[in-house]
Protein backbone atom coordinates (compact mmCIF):
# COMPACT_ATOMS: atom_id res chain seq x y z
CA UNK A 1 0.00 0.00 0.00
CA UNK A 2 1.52 3.57 -1.11
CA UNK A 3 1.38 6.27 1.42
CA UNK A 4 -1.06 7.92 -0.34
CA UNK A 5 -3.46 5.12 -0.58
CA UNK A 6 -3.12 4.29 3.23
CA UNK A 7 -3.55 8.19 3.74
CA UNK A 8 -6.84 8.09 1.81
CA UNK A 9 -7.89 4.73 3.84
CA UNK A 10 -7.55 6.33 7.19
CA UNK A 11 -9.11 9.49 5.74
CA UNK A 12 -12.42 7.47 4.86
CA UNK A 13 -12.61 5.28 7.88
CA UNK A 14 -12.58 8.56 9.91
CA UNK A 15 -15.09 9.82 7.93
CA UNK A 16 -17.44 6.81 7.97
CA UNK A 17 -16.66 6.86 11.83
CA UNK A 18 -17.77 11.11 12.48
CA UNK A 19 -20.39 10.29 9.88
CA UNK A 20 -21.81 7.33 11.62
CA UNK A 21 -21.70 9.25 15.16
CA UNK A 22 -23.11 12.22 13.58
CA UNK A 23 -26.32 9.99 12.46
CA UNK A 24 -26.89 8.91 16.36
CA UNK A 25 -26.16 12.39 17.36
CA UNK A 26 -28.83 14.00 15.22
CA UNK A 27 -31.12 11.00 15.48
CA UNK A 28 -31.20 10.94 19.42
CA UNK A 29 -31.89 14.93 19.52
CA UNK A 30 -34.73 14.71 16.69
CA UNK A 31 -35.88 12.27 18.70
CA UNK A 32 -35.94 13.69 21.85
CA UNK A 33 -37.75 16.63 20.32
CA UNK A 34 -40.19 15.36 17.62
CA UNK A 35 -40.54 11.34 18.01
CA UNK A 36 -39.08 8.30 18.96
CA UNK A 37 -36.24 6.49 16.82
CA UNK A 38 -36.13 2.73 17.33
CA UNK A 39 -33.54 0.41 16.77
CA UNK A 40 -35.14 -2.40 14.78
CA UNK A 41 -38.82 -2.00 13.50
CA UNK A 42 -38.63 -5.94 12.61
CA UNK A 43 -38.15 -7.19 16.07
CA UNK A 44 -41.38 -7.97 17.21
CA UNK A 45 -42.46 -10.76 14.83
CA UNK A 46 -45.58 -12.98 15.55
CA UNK A 47 -45.38 -16.13 16.12
CA UNK A 48 -48.78 -18.45 15.07
CA UNK A 49 -49.49 -22.07 14.24
CA UNK A 50 -50.08 -23.04 10.42
CA UNK A 51 -53.51 -25.52 9.71
CA UNK A 52 -51.68 -29.14 9.36
CA UNK A 53 -51.93 -30.02 5.61
CA UNK A 54 -50.83 -33.28 4.16
CA UNK A 55 -48.91 -31.88 1.23
CA UNK A 56 -47.35 -34.27 -1.36
CA UNK A 57 -43.59 -34.55 -1.11
CA UNK A 58 -41.53 -32.59 -3.58
CA UNK A 59 -39.11 -35.49 -4.05
CA UNK A 60 -37.58 -35.04 -7.68
CA UNK A 61 -35.76 -37.95 -8.74
CA UNK A 62 -32.85 -38.58 -11.52
CA UNK A 63 -35.27 -39.16 -14.27
CA UNK A 64 -37.59 -36.22 -13.54
CA UNK A 65 -34.11 -34.24 -13.06
CA UNK A 66 -33.21 -34.96 -16.66
CA UNK A 67 -37.09 -34.66 -17.94
CA UNK A 68 -37.69 -31.31 -16.31
CA UNK A 69 -34.67 -29.85 -17.82
CA UNK A 70 -35.01 -31.29 -21.19
CA UNK A 71 -38.81 -29.75 -21.54
CA UNK A 72 -37.17 -25.83 -20.07
CA UNK A 73 -33.85 -26.50 -22.76
CA UNK A 74 -36.85 -27.09 -25.34
CA UNK A 75 -39.17 -23.61 -24.00
CA UNK A 76 -35.73 -21.61 -24.14
CA UNK A 77 -34.39 -22.55 -27.83
CA UNK A 78 -38.52 -21.48 -29.35
CA UNK A 79 -37.40 -17.97 -30.21
CA UNK A 80 -40.83 -16.57 -29.25
CA UNK A 81 -39.68 -13.09 -29.80
CA UNK A 82 -41.64 -10.37 -29.20
CA UNK A 83 -40.52 -6.49 -31.07
CA UNK A 84 -43.37 -4.10 -31.14
CA UNK A 85 -47.16 -5.00 -30.72
CA UNK A 86 -47.19 -6.05 -34.66
CA UNK A 87 -44.06 -7.90 -34.75
CA UNK A 88 -44.45 -11.19 -32.93
CA UNK A 89 -42.96 -14.58 -33.73
CA UNK A 90 -46.10 -16.29 -34.66
CA UNK A 91 -44.51 -19.49 -36.09
CA UNK A 92 -42.55 -19.65 -32.65
CA UNK A 93 -45.51 -19.00 -30.79
CA UNK A 94 -47.68 -21.81 -32.39
CA UNK A 95 -44.38 -24.35 -31.87
CA UNK A 96 -44.41 -23.19 -28.07
CA UNK A 97 -47.91 -24.35 -27.90
CA UNK A 98 -46.94 -27.56 -29.51
CA UNK A 99 -44.28 -27.92 -26.91
CA UNK A 100 -46.66 -27.50 -23.57
CA UNK A 101 -48.85 -29.99 -25.13
CA UNK A 102 -46.06 -32.99 -25.62
CA UNK A 103 -44.29 -31.90 -22.69
CA UNK A 104 -47.25 -31.72 -20.52
CA UNK A 105 -48.95 -34.58 -21.33
CA UNK A 106 -51.14 -35.16 -18.11
CA UNK A 107 -52.17 -31.39 -17.83
CA UNK A 108 -53.41 -31.15 -21.28
CA UNK A 109 -55.43 -34.85 -20.69
CA UNK A 110 -56.50 -34.16 -16.88
CA UNK A 111 -60.58 -34.07 -16.33
CA UNK A 112 -59.41 -32.04 -13.20
CA UNK A 113 -57.49 -29.32 -16.00
CA UNK A 114 -60.12 -26.55 -17.95
CA UNK A 115 -57.81 -25.46 -21.08
CA UNK A 116 -58.32 -22.72 -23.56
CA UNK A 117 -56.29 -21.06 -25.86
CA UNK A 118 -56.98 -17.46 -25.77
CA UNK A 119 -56.07 -14.32 -28.71
CA UNK A 120 -54.57 -17.24 -30.22
CA UNK A 121 -51.18 -17.38 -28.82
CA UNK A 122 -51.74 -17.28 -25.10
CA UNK A 123 -52.72 -19.82 -22.65
CA UNK A 124 -55.81 -19.59 -20.15
CA UNK A 125 -55.85 -22.98 -17.49
CA UNK A 126 -58.62 -23.41 -14.95
CA UNK A 127 -58.54 -25.90 -12.24
CA UNK A 128 -61.31 -26.33 -10.23
CA UNK A 129 -61.06 -26.65 -6.22
CA UNK A 130 -63.44 -28.96 -4.32
CA UNK A 131 -64.40 -26.74 -1.40
CA UNK A 132 -66.56 -23.97 -3.36
CA UNK A 133 -66.30 -21.47 -0.66
CA UNK A 134 -62.50 -20.99 -1.28
CA UNK A 135 -61.92 -18.14 -3.30
CA UNK A 136 -59.45 -18.94 -6.29
CA UNK A 137 -56.28 -17.58 -7.04
CA UNK A 138 -54.32 -17.15 -9.96
CA UNK A 139 -50.54 -17.74 -11.13
CA UNK A 140 -49.49 -15.84 -14.50
CA UNK A 141 -46.20 -15.58 -16.67
CA UNK A 142 -45.01 -14.75 -20.09
CA UNK A 143 -44.02 -16.94 -23.43
CA UNK A 144 -42.36 -14.32 -25.20
CA UNK A 145 -39.22 -12.85 -24.66
CA UNK A 146 -37.07 -9.54 -25.94
CA UNK A 147 -35.13 -9.78 -28.84
CA UNK A 148 -31.68 -11.05 -28.54
CA UNK A 149 -28.64 -11.09 -30.82
CA UNK A 150 -25.33 -13.32 -30.75
CA UNK A 151 -23.62 -10.32 -31.64
CA UNK A 152 -24.19 -8.40 -28.46
CA UNK A 153 -21.73 -10.07 -26.94
CA UNK A 154 -23.35 -13.46 -25.68
CA UNK A 155 -20.92 -16.39 -24.53
CA UNK A 156 -23.72 -19.08 -26.29
CA UNK A 157 -26.31 -18.10 -28.56
CA UNK A 158 -29.44 -16.95 -26.96
CA UNK A 159 -31.82 -19.53 -28.38
CA UNK A 160 -29.40 -22.62 -27.87
CA UNK A 161 -30.17 -23.11 -24.17
CA UNK A 162 -26.36 -23.81 -23.88
CA UNK A 163 -25.49 -25.34 -20.66
CA UNK A 164 -21.92 -23.62 -19.21
CA UNK A 165 -20.90 -24.58 -15.86
CA UNK A 166 -24.39 -25.27 -14.27
CA UNK A 167 -26.61 -22.48 -16.15
CA UNK A 168 -28.43 -22.40 -19.12
CA UNK A 169 -28.06 -19.67 -20.91
CA UNK A 170 -30.63 -18.30 -23.34
CA UNK A 171 -33.21 -15.42 -23.52
CA UNK A 172 -35.98 -16.23 -21.44
CA UNK A 173 -34.42 -18.33 -19.11
CA UNK A 174 -34.95 -15.63 -16.36
CA UNK A 175 -37.64 -13.56 -18.04
CA UNK A 176 -39.71 -15.40 -17.58
CA UNK A 177 -39.97 -18.85 -19.53
CA UNK A 178 -38.81 -20.15 -15.87
CA UNK A 179 -42.37 -19.72 -14.08
CA UNK A 180 -43.93 -20.66 -17.56
CA UNK A 181 -42.47 -24.07 -17.24
CA UNK A 182 -42.25 -24.15 -13.50
CA UNK A 183 -45.96 -23.72 -12.98
CA UNK A 184 -46.70 -26.44 -15.34
CA UNK A 185 -44.09 -28.72 -14.56
CA UNK A 186 -45.06 -28.50 -10.99
CA UNK A 187 -49.07 -29.23 -11.91
CA UNK A 188 -47.78 -32.03 -14.28
CA UNK A 189 -46.04 -33.54 -11.08
CA UNK A 190 -48.75 -32.78 -8.96
CA UNK A 191 -51.76 -34.70 -11.13
CA UNK A 192 -49.05 -37.81 -11.54
CA UNK A 193 -48.99 -37.66 -8.10
CA UNK A 194 -52.68 -37.74 -7.73
CA UNK A 195 -53.54 -34.54 -6.45
CA UNK A 196 -56.75 -32.75 -6.51
CA UNK A 197 -56.85 -28.67 -5.02
CA UNK A 198 -59.08 -27.56 -2.25
CA UNK A 199 -58.70 -24.54 -3.55
CA UNK A 200 -59.94 -23.77 -7.26
CA UNK A 201 -56.75 -21.84 -9.56
CA UNK A 202 -56.11 -20.44 -12.60
CA UNK A 203 -52.66 -20.36 -14.79
CA UNK A 204 -52.57 -17.05 -17.35
CA UNK A 205 -50.13 -17.24 -19.67
CA UNK A 206 -49.95 -14.57 -21.74
CA UNK A 207 -48.46 -14.13 -25.74
CA UNK A 208 -47.12 -10.72 -25.80
CA UNK A 209 -46.33 -9.36 -22.43
CA UNK A 210 -42.91 -7.76 -23.77
CA UNK A 211 -44.91 -5.64 -25.92
CA UNK A 212 -47.79 -4.27 -23.07
CA UNK A 213 -49.85 -7.18 -23.00
CA UNK A 214 -52.82 -5.87 -24.73
CA UNK A 215 -53.62 -9.06 -26.66
CA UNK A 216 -53.28 -11.80 -23.98
CA UNK A 217 -53.65 -10.78 -20.62
CA UNK A 218 -56.18 -8.17 -21.64
CA UNK A 219 -58.08 -10.81 -23.43
CA UNK A 220 -57.61 -12.90 -20.63
CA UNK A 221 -59.40 -10.55 -18.14
CA UNK A 222 -62.31 -10.17 -20.19
CA UNK A 223 -63.00 -14.18 -20.22
CA UNK A 224 -62.73 -14.35 -16.84
CA UNK A 225 -64.86 -11.25 -16.49
CA UNK A 226 -67.40 -12.23 -18.51
CA UNK A 227 -67.51 -15.86 -16.08
CA UNK A 228 -67.83 -13.45 -13.33
CA UNK A 229 -64.72 -14.21 -11.50
CA UNK A 230 -62.84 -12.53 -8.81
CA UNK A 231 -59.33 -13.19 -7.03
CA UNK A 232 -58.04 -13.76 -3.78
CA UNK A 233 -55.04 -12.67 -5.40
CA UNK A 234 -52.17 -12.86 -8.71
CA UNK A 235 -48.69 -13.99 -8.59
CA UNK A 236 -46.81 -12.66 -11.58
CA UNK A 237 -43.13 -12.56 -12.41
CA UNK A 238 -41.39 -9.57 -10.87
CA UNK A 239 -38.93 -9.32 -7.91
CA UNK A 240 -36.71 -12.49 -7.02
CA UNK A 241 -34.33 -13.49 -4.36
CA UNK A 242 -31.53 -10.71 -4.01
CA UNK A 243 -27.87 -12.72 -2.90
CA UNK A 244 -25.41 -9.98 -2.33
CA UNK A 245 -27.03 -7.11 -4.17
CA UNK A 246 -28.15 -5.00 -1.30
CA UNK A 247 -25.32 -3.81 0.20
CA UNK A 248 -24.72 -4.07 3.93
CA UNK A 249 -27.44 -6.44 4.30
CA UNK A 250 -26.82 -10.19 5.72
CA UNK A 251 -27.91 -13.23 4.21
CA UNK A 252 -30.08 -13.04 1.09
CA UNK A 253 -33.56 -11.14 0.98
CA UNK A 254 -36.74 -12.21 -1.29
CA UNK A 255 -38.91 -9.10 -2.19
CA UNK A 256 -42.17 -9.88 -2.85
CA UNK A 257 -43.17 -7.22 -5.52
CA UNK A 258 -46.51 -5.40 -3.80
CA UNK A 259 -46.89 -2.79 -6.61
CA UNK A 260 -44.68 -1.54 -9.54
CA UNK A 261 -44.07 1.86 -10.56
CA UNK A 262 -46.32 3.93 -13.23
CA UNK A 263 -45.08 4.43 -16.65
CA UNK A 264 -44.62 7.18 -19.41
CA UNK A 265 -43.55 6.83 -22.73
CA UNK A 266 -43.28 10.36 -24.35
CA UNK A 267 -42.97 11.26 -27.98
CA UNK A 268 -41.12 14.70 -28.51
CA UNK A 269 -40.81 16.07 -32.33
CA UNK A 270 -39.58 19.20 -33.29
CA UNK A 271 -41.01 19.74 -37.06
CA UNK A 272 -38.88 22.38 -39.65
CA UNK A 273 -38.90 23.49 -43.17
CA UNK A 274 -36.54 21.12 -45.04
CA UNK A 275 -33.67 22.42 -47.29
CA UNK A 276 -30.20 22.40 -48.86
CA UNK A 277 -27.96 21.68 -46.15
CA UNK A 278 -25.79 25.03 -47.66
CA UNK A 279 -27.74 27.27 -46.33
CA UNK A 280 -28.66 25.95 -42.58
CA UNK A 281 -30.87 27.78 -40.10
CA UNK A 282 -29.17 28.65 -37.41
CA UNK A 283 -30.84 25.73 -35.13
CA UNK A 284 -31.68 22.78 -36.64
CA UNK A 285 -34.70 20.79 -35.90
CA UNK A 286 -31.97 18.25 -34.36
CA UNK A 287 -30.41 20.77 -32.82
CA UNK A 288 -33.32 21.70 -30.80
CA UNK A 289 -34.23 18.67 -29.74
CA UNK A 290 -31.18 17.46 -28.45
CA UNK A 291 -31.55 20.64 -26.26
CA UNK A 292 -34.71 19.20 -25.28
CA UNK A 293 -33.52 15.57 -24.52
CA UNK A 294 -29.95 17.10 -22.42
CA UNK A 295 -32.58 19.16 -20.15
CA UNK A 296 -34.22 16.20 -19.40
CA UNK A 297 -31.24 13.93 -18.88
CA UNK A 298 -29.42 17.09 -16.85
CA UNK A 299 -32.85 17.91 -14.09
CA UNK A 300 -33.44 14.74 -13.25
CA UNK A 301 -37.30 13.84 -11.36
CA UNK A 302 -37.53 15.07 -7.92
CA UNK A 303 -35.98 12.95 -5.13
CA UNK A 304 -39.11 10.55 -3.48
CA UNK A 305 -37.69 7.60 -1.39
CA UNK A 306 -39.37 6.86 1.59
CA UNK A 307 -42.52 8.49 0.18
CA UNK A 308 -43.91 4.94 -1.17
CA UNK A 309 -43.75 1.34 -0.41
CA UNK A 310 -39.69 1.47 -0.63
CA UNK A 311 -39.78 2.43 2.67
CA UNK A 312 -41.81 -0.43 3.82
CA UNK A 313 -38.48 -3.12 2.15
CA UNK A 314 -36.40 -1.07 4.19
CA UNK A 315 -37.87 -1.41 7.19
CA UNK A 316 -38.79 -4.78 7.02
CA UNK A 317 -35.03 -5.74 6.31
CA UNK A 318 -33.65 -3.34 9.05
CA UNK A 319 -32.92 -5.97 11.84
CA UNK A 320 -30.22 -7.85 8.70
CA UNK A 321 -28.14 -4.57 9.04
CA UNK A 322 -25.48 -4.02 11.30
CA UNK A 323 -25.19 -0.42 13.00
CA UNK A 324 -25.01 2.34 12.10
CA UNK A 325 -27.48 0.46 9.00
CA UNK A 326 -29.68 -1.05 11.26
CA UNK A 327 -30.03 2.18 12.73
CA UNK A 328 -30.90 4.20 9.68
CA UNK A 329 -33.10 1.45 8.32
CA UNK A 330 -35.05 1.21 11.41
CA UNK A 331 -35.55 5.43 11.01
CA UNK A 332 -37.00 5.73 7.80
CA UNK A 333 -39.08 8.85 8.70
CA UNK A 334 -36.11 10.66 9.93
CA UNK A 335 -32.99 8.94 7.43
CA UNK A 336 -34.64 8.40 4.10
CA UNK A 337 -33.44 11.72 2.53
CA UNK A 338 -29.88 10.72 3.07
CA UNK A 339 -30.46 7.19 2.12
CA UNK A 340 -31.92 8.07 -1.16
CA UNK A 341 -28.69 10.67 -1.80
CA UNK A 342 -26.63 7.29 -1.37
CA UNK A 343 -29.18 5.24 -3.46
CA UNK A 344 -28.87 7.48 -6.47
CA UNK A 345 -25.84 6.64 -7.18
CA UNK A 346 -26.38 3.43 -8.95
CA UNK A 347 -28.55 3.13 -11.81
CA UNK A 348 -30.62 0.40 -9.97
CA UNK A 349 -30.84 1.69 -7.07
CA UNK A 350 -31.67 4.88 -7.97
CA UNK A 351 -34.67 3.24 -9.74
CA UNK A 352 -36.12 3.28 -5.85
CA UNK A 353 -35.51 6.67 -5.49
CA UNK A 354 -37.46 8.67 -8.06
CA UNK A 355 -39.52 8.58 -11.62
CA UNK A 356 -36.60 7.22 -13.47
CA UNK A 357 -36.07 9.32 -17.86
CA UNK A 358 -34.78 7.14 -19.95
CA UNK A 359 -34.47 8.71 -23.48
CA UNK A 360 -34.52 5.06 -25.79
CA UNK A 361 -35.24 6.39 -28.94
CA UNK A 362 -33.92 8.98 -31.48
CA UNK A 363 -34.63 9.75 -35.31
CA UNK A 364 -34.33 12.35 -37.75
CA UNK A 365 -32.55 13.01 -41.08
CA UNK A 366 -32.71 10.64 -44.65
CA UNK A 367 -29.80 12.40 -46.16
CA UNK A 368 -26.66 13.83 -45.52
CA UNK A 369 -27.17 17.47 -47.47
CA UNK A 370 -30.79 18.08 -46.38
CA UNK A 371 -32.17 19.64 -43.87
CA UNK A 372 -34.33 17.11 -41.98
CA UNK A 373 -37.67 18.00 -41.47
CA UNK A 374 -38.61 16.03 -38.62
CA UNK A 375 -36.94 14.97 -35.45
CA UNK A 376 -37.99 12.95 -32.99
CA UNK A 377 -37.76 11.29 -29.67
CA UNK A 378 -38.82 8.46 -27.20
CA UNK A 379 -38.22 9.19 -23.44
CA UNK A 380 -39.28 6.46 -20.94
CA UNK A 381 -40.61 7.38 -17.55
CA UNK A 382 -41.01 4.90 -14.89
CA UNK A 383 -43.15 6.86 -12.45
CA UNK A 384 -42.20 6.67 -8.30
CA UNK A 385 -45.53 5.64 -6.31
CA UNK A 386 -45.75 9.14 -4.67
CA UNK A 387 -46.25 10.80 -8.03
CA UNK A 388 -48.86 10.18 -10.64
CA UNK A 389 -48.60 10.58 -14.52
CA UNK A 390 -49.83 13.68 -14.55
CA UNK A 391 -47.80 15.77 -12.26
CA UNK A 392 -44.42 13.94 -14.27
CA UNK A 393 -46.17 15.22 -17.82
CA UNK A 394 -46.18 18.51 -16.52
CA UNK A 395 -42.92 18.22 -15.47
CA UNK A 396 -41.22 17.14 -18.60
CA UNK A 397 -43.07 19.74 -19.87
CA UNK A 398 -41.68 22.71 -17.92
CA UNK A 399 -38.08 20.93 -18.13
CA UNK A 400 -38.29 20.88 -21.22
CA UNK A 401 -39.40 24.66 -21.65
CA UNK A 402 -39.77 24.89 -25.47
CA UNK A 403 -42.71 25.52 -27.35
CA UNK A 404 -40.97 24.43 -30.74
CA UNK A 405 -41.05 20.65 -29.04
CA UNK A 406 -44.26 19.13 -29.32
CA UNK A 407 -45.35 16.66 -26.41
CA UNK A 408 -47.28 13.24 -27.36
CA UNK A 409 -48.26 10.52 -24.61
CA UNK A 410 -47.70 7.49 -26.47
CA UNK A 411 -48.59 4.99 -23.59
CA UNK A 412 -49.26 5.87 -19.57
CA UNK A 413 -50.46 4.81 -16.51
CA UNK A 414 -50.29 5.50 -12.53
CA UNK A 415 -48.22 3.82 -10.28
CA UNK A 416 -50.13 0.19 -9.92
CA UNK A 417 -52.27 -0.10 -6.28
CA UNK A 418 -50.05 -1.35 -3.09
CA UNK A 419 -51.28 -4.69 -2.25
CA UNK A 420 -51.51 -5.73 1.12
CA UNK A 421 -48.80 -7.55 2.95
CA UNK A 422 -50.01 -7.63 7.14
CA UNK A 423 -50.01 -10.61 9.00
CA UNK A 424 -54.06 -10.97 7.51
CA UNK A 425 -52.92 -10.68 3.96
CA UNK A 426 -53.40 -14.39 2.48
CA UNK A 427 -51.28 -14.29 -0.87
CA UNK A 428 -48.35 -12.26 1.25
CA UNK A 429 -48.06 -14.79 3.77
CA UNK A 430 -48.79 -18.11 1.68
CA UNK A 431 -46.09 -17.18 -0.55
CA UNK A 432 -43.60 -15.85 2.21
CA UNK A 433 -44.38 -19.52 3.95
CA UNK A 434 -43.46 -20.76 1.00
CA UNK A 435 -40.03 -19.25 0.29
CA UNK A 436 -39.02 -19.99 3.88
CA UNK A 437 -40.21 -23.42 3.87
CA UNK A 438 -38.05 -23.96 1.18
CA UNK A 439 -35.09 -21.07 2.08
CA UNK A 440 -35.18 -20.48 5.69
CA UNK A 441 -32.05 -18.50 5.16
CA UNK A 442 -33.92 -15.58 3.17
CA UNK A 443 -35.79 -12.35 4.73
CA UNK A 444 -38.83 -12.04 2.84
CA UNK A 445 -39.97 -8.25 2.80
CA UNK A 446 -42.55 -6.34 0.36
CA UNK A 447 -40.95 -4.51 -2.43
CA UNK A 448 -41.82 -2.19 -5.86
CA UNK A 449 -41.38 -3.81 -8.98
CA UNK A 450 -39.32 -1.05 -10.90
CA UNK A 451 -40.87 -2.92 -14.48
CA UNK A 452 -44.50 -3.66 -15.20
CA UNK A 453 -46.15 -7.14 -15.98
CA UNK A 454 -48.78 -8.25 -17.01
CA UNK A 455 -50.57 -8.18 -13.51
CA UNK A 456 -51.13 -4.64 -14.06
CA UNK A 457 -54.22 -5.33 -16.12
CA UNK A 458 -56.08 -7.79 -13.39
CA UNK A 459 -56.62 -5.01 -10.88
CA UNK A 460 -60.75 -5.05 -11.62
CA UNK A 461 -60.34 -9.12 -10.54
CA UNK A 462 -58.01 -8.76 -7.14
CA UNK A 463 -57.49 -6.51 -4.95
CA UNK A 464 -54.13 -8.13 -4.23
CA UNK A 465 -51.34 -8.41 -6.76
CA UNK A 466 -47.78 -9.95 -6.11
CA UNK A 467 -44.81 -10.53 -8.27
CA UNK A 468 -42.29 -12.32 -7.52
CA UNK A 469 -40.43 -15.86 -8.42
CA UNK A 470 -37.81 -17.51 -6.67
CA UNK A 471 -35.16 -16.95 -9.01
CA UNK A 472 -31.97 -15.98 -7.57
CA UNK A 473 -29.91 -12.90 -8.72
CA UNK A 474 -26.34 -12.40 -7.58
CA UNK A 475 -24.28 -8.93 -8.27
CA UNK A 476 -24.60 -8.49 -11.73
CA UNK A 477 -27.55 -10.59 -12.45
CA UNK A 478 -30.27 -8.21 -12.75
CA UNK A 479 -28.25 -6.92 -16.03
CA UNK A 480 -28.63 -9.93 -17.77
CA UNK A 481 -32.44 -8.96 -17.83
CA UNK A 482 -32.99 -7.69 -20.91
CA UNK A 483 -29.44 -8.07 -21.77
CA UNK A 484 -26.59 -10.27 -22.59
CA UNK A 485 -25.91 -13.85 -21.16
CA UNK A 486 -29.50 -14.28 -19.68
CA UNK A 487 -29.30 -17.63 -17.67
CA UNK A 488 -30.33 -19.80 -15.00
CA UNK A 489 -28.47 -22.43 -12.85
CA UNK A 490 -30.09 -25.88 -13.36
CA UNK A 491 -30.83 -25.62 -9.65
CA UNK A 492 -32.38 -22.85 -9.44
CA UNK A 493 -34.78 -23.69 -12.15
CA UNK A 494 -35.48 -27.01 -10.24
CA UNK A 495 -36.45 -25.01 -6.96
CA UNK A 496 -38.57 -23.00 -8.84
CA UNK A 497 -40.09 -26.52 -9.82
CA UNK A 498 -40.40 -26.81 -5.93
CA UNK A 499 -41.53 -23.68 -5.53
CA UNK A 500 -44.77 -23.97 -7.57
CA UNK A 501 -45.17 -27.67 -6.15
CA UNK A 502 -45.47 -26.03 -2.51
CA UNK A 503 -46.78 -23.08 -3.21
CA UNK A 504 -50.12 -24.80 -4.49
CA UNK A 505 -50.77 -26.78 -2.20
CA UNK A 506 -50.12 -24.31 0.39
CA UNK A 507 -52.96 -22.33 -1.21
CA UNK A 508 -55.08 -24.74 -0.05
CA UNK A 509 -54.60 -23.57 3.39
CA UNK A 510 -58.46 -21.98 4.77
CA UNK A 511 -57.28 -19.78 7.13
CA UNK A 512 -54.25 -17.66 8.12
CA UNK A 513 -53.08 -18.92 11.68
CA UNK A 514 -54.43 -15.94 14.67
CA UNK A 515 -51.36 -13.92 14.51
CA UNK A 516 -50.62 -14.12 18.11
CA UNK A 517 -50.50 -17.88 18.50
CA UNK A 518 -47.52 -19.92 19.10
CA UNK A 519 -45.84 -21.91 17.15
CA UNK A 520 -44.00 -21.51 13.01
CA UNK A 521 -42.97 -17.74 12.55
CA UNK A 522 -45.53 -16.12 10.22
C1 LIG B 1 -32.86 -2.56 -3.18
C2 LIG B 1 -32.16 -2.40 -4.42
C3 LIG B 1 -31.85 -3.64 -5.15
C4 LIG B 1 -31.82 -3.43 -6.61
C5 LIG B 1 -31.94 -4.70 -7.32
C6 LIG B 1 -32.73 -4.62 -8.55
C7 LIG B 1 -33.22 -5.96 -8.92
C8 LIG B 1 -34.04 -5.89 -10.12
C9 LIG B 1 -34.69 -7.16 -10.38
C10 LIG B 1 -35.51 -7.33 -11.35
C11 LIG B 1 -35.85 -6.30 -12.34
C12 LIG B 1 -37.31 -6.05 -12.34
C13 LIG B 1 -37.93 -6.48 -13.58
C14 LIG B 1 -39.40 -6.57 -13.44
C15 LIG B 1 -40.10 -7.26 -14.54
C16 LIG B 1 -40.23 -6.39 -15.74
C17 LIG B 1 -40.76 -7.11 -16.92
C18 LIG B 1 -40.68 -6.20 -18.13
O1 LIG B 1 -39.63 -6.02 -18.68
N1 LIG B 1 -41.81 -5.62 -18.53
C19 LIG B 1 -41.90 -4.64 -19.58
C20 LIG B 1 -43.39 -4.44 -19.88
C21 LIG B 1 -43.65 -3.39 -20.89
C22 LIG B 1 -44.14 -2.19 -20.49
C23 LIG B 1 -44.40 -1.21 -21.44
C24 LIG B 1 -44.14 -1.44 -22.75
O2 LIG B 1 -44.37 -0.47 -23.68
C25 LIG B 1 -43.65 -2.65 -23.17
C26 LIG B 1 -43.39 -3.64 -22.22
C27 LIG B 1 -41.29 -3.33 -19.10
O3 LIG B 1 -40.63 -2.67 -19.91
O4 LIG B 1 -41.47 -2.95 -17.95
ZN1 LIG C 1 -41.04 -10.51 -18.10
ZN1 LIG D 1 -39.09 -8.60 -19.93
Amino acid sequence: MTERSAKLNILKFVKIVSFSLLLVILGFFVAATVRTLTFDVNAGLQLAHWEKTNNIASDINQHQREELLANFRDAIRIPTVSTTETQLNTTALREFDGLLRKAFPTVFSSHLVQHEVVANYSHLFWVPGSDLALVPYMLLAHIDVVPAEERDGWEAPPFSAKEINGFIYGRGTIDNKQSVMGILQALEYLLIRGYSPRRGFFIGLGHDEEVSGFQGAMNIVRVLKKKGVQLAFVLDEGLAVLDGVISGLEGPAALIGISEKGLATVKLSVSKAPGHSSMPPRESSIGILAGAVKRLEENPMPRLFGEGPERGTFEHLAHKFRLPLKFVMSNMWLFSPLLGRVMERRPDTNAFVRTTTAITMFNSGVKVNILPSQAEAYVNLRIHSAQSLQEVLELIQSTVGDERVKMELVDGFDPLPVSSYDETSFGFQIIKKTVLDQFPQVTVAPGICIGNTDSRHYTDLAKDIYRFAPTWFRPGDAQRFHGINERISKKNYEELVVFYFNLIQNCDIKDLPSPHSAGHEL
